[in-house]
């Protein structure tokens, strides 16, 4: 038998290359290629073993002929495509827990050097200038640290900055007050960390909440004197902006190890006083690698030369029986967990997963790992089907699996119902033919569709001429409807339209829908 090939392209512990030899892969280590040299040789290999620097585009998927597998040694994948990977029938691995001590002790780093100027002070005095009096430092005792997502990473800071006695407030939508209590920390809204925070440090994914979640607008409403590190991803923060802000002293100091275009060579941020950066290190300890390189080797050769699947972004973990009849239901439960994800506001702190018909015959615990990743999906790059039933309990959501054995009106049906602070939501599928997804309920009200690539989700008063009026909007903005779905809860109450369409819907045009008459309320959803 073949050997399955194996490319490392991007520089890892020599450990990942060991690992895959003795487990029966062959293995070439080719750090640093530009994109058309991977592109003219990945269509050899079967696994592609990457860190951040490698891109894993469209382009390069195309090429990829023969992968069945990409490895990400390390947590973010914002470098993979992964909807076209998974498109392509690739399997895309992170590992998300290998290097989060190692970046929450580079956030804390950046912060101490923040808080006493350490490289400009080093700087000086190696220059010989002895600069004593230039250097004021703060104390980071009693001080209160803002920290932008408490996920794993978040945790570990928190954990570490009430150890030098900081007072921690978090913002992050998935935390519990369980959770926030067992972590020890303040759970604030934006608006309150923002205004109170001493010290602001990030550790959120980048997605379309996220993104410039430190505009030039909220780092206005920060606290005179704050100084912020981000050691999660460039983009969450306006550089512009904070240069800016750093140059009026309203931000006294800002570290920096992710910038929104890597690798950062001319930023305009390079210079200006009390600004510190490192190139993307917050992952670059021996430890951390040497977990990383060995978690992703083991993954993917236990994936080319067994089928085992471990971390999977992008598939259920199955045994070689279950696979072909929970296979449909994945799908559906993925998406009916990322439609309440989109449209649940606030936090989310208790699910129900009900399954009746064929449904309840089937394993339920793959079913609500799908829910629940599609669910978190929205707020964690990391979440998958076997780790999102963990990352649910660790963050106190209370997830209950209801099996009923009626049959309904459907022979099968998957239900998904959480508690929100506006009052329970619940959303219901089932499967068409040969085990085609489909949507029969949002929030109570009777509807029939496909949940697939860009969508439109309206709820409007049940009265003439507002299809007309939304067909005309989107036509006269050029976009396309694929699939129109209507429901209503009583005739001129309440009404529910679900639109796919062509393309993304840019943010104008759904103001300008909000804005039409009997609109309550609009939201582009995504699958
Ligand atoms: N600098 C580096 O070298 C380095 C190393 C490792 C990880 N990272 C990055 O650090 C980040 C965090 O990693 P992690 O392992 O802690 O991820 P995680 O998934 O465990 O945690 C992310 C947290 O962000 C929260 N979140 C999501 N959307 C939010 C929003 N709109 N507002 C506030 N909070 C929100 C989530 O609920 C979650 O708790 C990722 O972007 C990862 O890629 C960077
Ligand atoms: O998401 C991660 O794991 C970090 O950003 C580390 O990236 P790196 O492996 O390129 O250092």
């Amino acid at each position: 038998m073949t050997k399955p090939k194996v490319l490392i392209s991007d520089k890892m512990d020599p450990n990942a290359a060991r690992i895959f030899e003795e487990r029966g892969c062959e293995v070439d280590v080719k750090p640093g290629m530009t994109p058309d040299e991977l592109k003219a040789v990945i269509g050899e290999y079967d696994g592609l073993a990457i860190r951040s620097a490698t891109k894993v585009t469209r382009d390069i998927l195309d090429a990829a002929t023969n992968l069945k597998v990409i490895g990400r040694a390390g947590i973010g994948v914002d470098n993979v495509d992964i909807p076209y990977a998974s498109s392509k029938g690739v399997v895309v691995m992170n590992t998300p827990f290998g290097n989060s001590i190692t970046t929450a002790e580079h956030a804390i780093a950046l912060l101490m050097a923040l808080a006493r100027q350490i490289p400009a002070a080093d700087t000086q005095t190696q220059r010989g200038e002895w600069p004593k009096s230039a250097f004021m430092g703060v104390e980071v005792t009693g001080k209160t640290l803002g920290l932008i997502g408490a996920g794993n990473i978040g945790s570990i800071v928190a954990s570490r900055a009430l150890g030098l006695k900081m007072k921690v407030v978090a913002f992050d939508p998935f935390l519990t007050p369980e959770r926030a209590i067992e972590l020890g920390v303040e759970k604030v809204d934006l608006e309150t960390l923002l205004a109170r925070a001493d010290f602001i440090t990030l550790h959120t994914p980048l997605t379309d909440q996220t993104r410039n979640i430190l505009s030039r607008e909220n780092l206005g409403k920060t606290k005179p004197g704050v100084r912020i590190v981000n050691c999660a991803r460039g983009g969450l923060v306006d550089e512009a902006a904070l240069k800016e802000l750093l140059d009026s002293g309203h931000v006294a100091g800002a570290a920096l190890d992710v910038f929104q275009t890597e690798p950062a060579k001319d930023s305009p941020l390079f210079g200006t006083p009390n600004f510190i950066c490192t190139p993307h290190l917050g992952a670059s300890t021996t430890e951390a690698q040497v977990n990383v390189a060995l978690q992703v080797a083991e993954q993917m050769a236990d994936y080319l030369v067994n089928g085992g699947v471990t971390n999977a972004l992008n598939m259920p973990s199955l045994s070689a029986e279950e696979a072909p009849k929970l296979k449909p239901y994945m799908a559906l439960a993925e998406n009916l967990g990322s439609l309440v994800g989109q449209l649940a506001h606030g936090n989310l702190d208790k699910i129900s997963i009900e399954r009746e018909g064929h449904a309840a015959e089937l394993s339920g615990k793959p079913i609500t790992g799908a829910v629940l990743a599609g669910l978190m999906r929205e707020y964690s790059d990391s979440v998958n089907m076997v780790n999102a039933p963990f990352l649910a309990k660790e963050r106190g959501i209370d997830v209950r699996e209801v099996r009923h054995d009626r049959e309904g009106v459907y022979h099968t049906l998957v239900r998904v119902t959480v508690a929100t602070e506006a009052g329970d939501r619940s959303v219901a599928g089932t499967l068409f033919g040969a085990g085609a997804p489909r949507l029969v309920e949002i929030f109570g009200v009777a509807i029939e569709a496909d949940l697939k690539g860009n969508m439109l989700y309206i709820v409007n008063e049940d009265a003439p001429g507002f299809i007309g009026r939304i067909g005309t909007l989107l036509g006269q903005n050029g976009i396309n409807i694929g699939t129109f779905h209507l429901g209503r809860r009583d005739a001129g109450g309440e009404a529910v339209l679900l639109l796919s369409v062509d393309q993304p819907i840019p943010d104008d045009v759904v103001k300008q829908a909000c804005a039409l008459e009997g609109v309550r309320m609009v939201k582009p959803l995504a699958f």
